[in-house]
Order: structure tokens, then C-alpha cells, then sequence
């Protein structure tokens, strides 16, 4: 579904590659988790695969295509749910989904009963008519999240979706995330949170310095991982203790 040949990316001004020379390949239907310290490189390449920003160099395609033969397929085909809230604060939860909706040429009851089903599922419904700017961290994500699957995309990149919200919250989208992929979306998000990674995916890669040092099946990763009982102790054993501030 994903293929990754030696991507590598270095942002303009700056004096370190973000990636180096990564390549991975992901199948239809996985659950990939890409894990790993403050600035190792998730979210350039998560942009990358996005097609938010290019590559410096390498390839990559996505169910078979190249953005650059294939842009508004590959658009309706993937979804994008991005670190920060892309919701307009003064519409309603609805007036916003509307909006996303109308981006992807969905329109009318089709759009509406879709928007309400997901607001319902995730608890929004009641809600549904009121501003974002009265809503929680929690709920905002949530609305977030409905914008990018609307138009029902094969393959689902998200940003730290849980990042910032309560138990409840995450409960509930980690329970959507999963009936998505039941259906066949295949997805591929970042977190921090590696007890959630360790449930939640089929497999994960933790990246650091913009390379994947290990990737697989969260048990195996633990089984084969001397003295490590859960992916934190796989984490920590791989990626050492040092902080990794940087400014
Ligand atoms: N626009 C930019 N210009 C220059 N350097 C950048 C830019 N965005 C990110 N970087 C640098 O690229 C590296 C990787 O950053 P990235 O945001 O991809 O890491 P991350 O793994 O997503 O981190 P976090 O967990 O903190 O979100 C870091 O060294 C960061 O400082």
C-alpha cells in the first residue's frame, strides 16, 4: 500500500537531514505506528507521505502512485489528520465538517447523515450545532479526526490523534480508529503514547535521527528485546534516556 525507497529529507536553512535514506514499506490494512523521540523525524515524514512538503530525495508511492502523476487521486484516497486543530473556531462542529465535506465534492444527505452518524459515534451529536470554540482539547480532536475520513479514504495518516486528551476521549477515537480499519483503512499515525501503540497496531517502527531503527510486530519487538517487558522498555533499551530538547 505504502512503498518508501530512500526518502531524505533536509528543511531549507537548516544543518542535519530530518530523514536519511528511509525506506519502508507498509500493507493494506496494517495498523503502523511510527514512534519515536522529540525530533526524530515523525512528523517530516508523515508530511512527506502527505505530500505537505517534498521529499529533499527519494520516492514513495501510495497504492501504486506517485503524487507527482497522480495528485487529485491520491487526494481522495488518503485522509490527513495533522498535529494541529484545522477547524474554523467560529462554525459549528457541523458548519465545519460541511466545509471539509464540500472539499471532497460531498454534498447534500449523503454528506449530512455521514457527518451525523460519525458526530454520534464519538459522542458529539448533542453537541453537533455549537461552536468549536466552546468545545474541550478532547472533543475538538475528535471533529478533527471526522473532517479527515469523510470522504472515506483507503489510507488515514494521523499526527499524534491522541495527544492532549482525557482517557474518555482517547478510548473512544482509538475505538473508531480500529472499526475504520476493520472496514479497510489502512493507517499509519505517530504517538508518544506507547502503551496505546503497543495495543493498537498491527506493527510499528520507532524512528530516530530521522531513521527507523527497528520496526515489527510489538510483541516480537518485546519477545526479542532482552529484559523488556512492554514497547516502553523496547523504547528506552533503543533510543536511550537522554532528553532530547532541542531549539
Ligand atoms: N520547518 C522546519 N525547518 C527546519 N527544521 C525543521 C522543520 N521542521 C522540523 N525540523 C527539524 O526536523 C527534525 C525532525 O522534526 P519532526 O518535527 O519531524 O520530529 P518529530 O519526531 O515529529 O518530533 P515531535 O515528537 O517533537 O513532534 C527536528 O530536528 C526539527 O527541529
Amino acid at each position: 500500500m505504502i512503498n518508501v525507497e530512500q526518502v531524505s529529507k533536509k528543511y531549507k536553512g537548516a544543518d542535519h537531514y530530518s530523514v536519511t535514506n528511509l525506506d519502508l514499506s507498509i500493507d493494506e490494512k496494517e495498523i503502523f505506528g511510527l514512534l519515536g523521540p522529540n525530533g526524530a523525524g515523525k512528523t517530516t515524514l508523515i508530511s512527506i507521505l502527505c505530500s505537505l512538503i517534498k521529499p529533499t530525495s527519494g520516492s514513495f508511492t501510495i497504492d501504486g502512485l506517485t503524487y507527482q502523476k497522480n495528485k487529485n487521486v491520491l487526494k481522495q484516497r488518503i485522509g490527513i489528520v495533522p498535529q494541529e486543530y484545522a477547524l474554523y473556531p467560529s462554525l459549528t462542529a457541523f458548519e465545519n465538517l460541511q466545509y471539509f465535506g464540500s472539499m471532497y465534492g460531498l454534498k447534500g444527505s449523503k454528506l449530512t447523515s455521514k457527518i451525523n452518524n460519525t458526530l454520534d459515534y464519538l459522542g458529539l451529536l448533542p453537541f453537533a450545532h455549537k461552536k468549536i470554540n466552546t468545545f474541550s482539547g478532547g472533543m475538538k480532536r475528535r471533529v478533527n479526526l471526522i473532517a479527515s475520513i469523510l470522504h472515506d479514504p483507503k489510507v488515514l495518516f494521523l499526527d499524534e490523534p491522541t495527544v492532549g486528551v482525557d482517557v474518555q476521549s482517547k478510548n473512544v477515537i482509538i475505538q473508531f480508529l480500529k472499526e475504520l480499519n476493520s472496514n479497510g483503512t489502512t493507517i499509519i499515525y505517530t504517538s508518544h503514547h506507547l502503551n496505546e501503540a503497543e495495543n493498537f497496531c498491527t506493527r510499528v517502527g520507532i524512528i530516530d535521527h530521522g531513521k527507523i531503527i527497528i520496526k515489527g510486530e510489538p510483541k516480537t519487538l518485546i519477545k526479542n528485546q532482552e529484559g523488556a517487558h512492554n514497547l516502553e522498555d523496547v523504547f528506552l533499551s533503543l533510543t536511550g534516556k537522554a532528553l532530547r530538547d532541542h531549539a
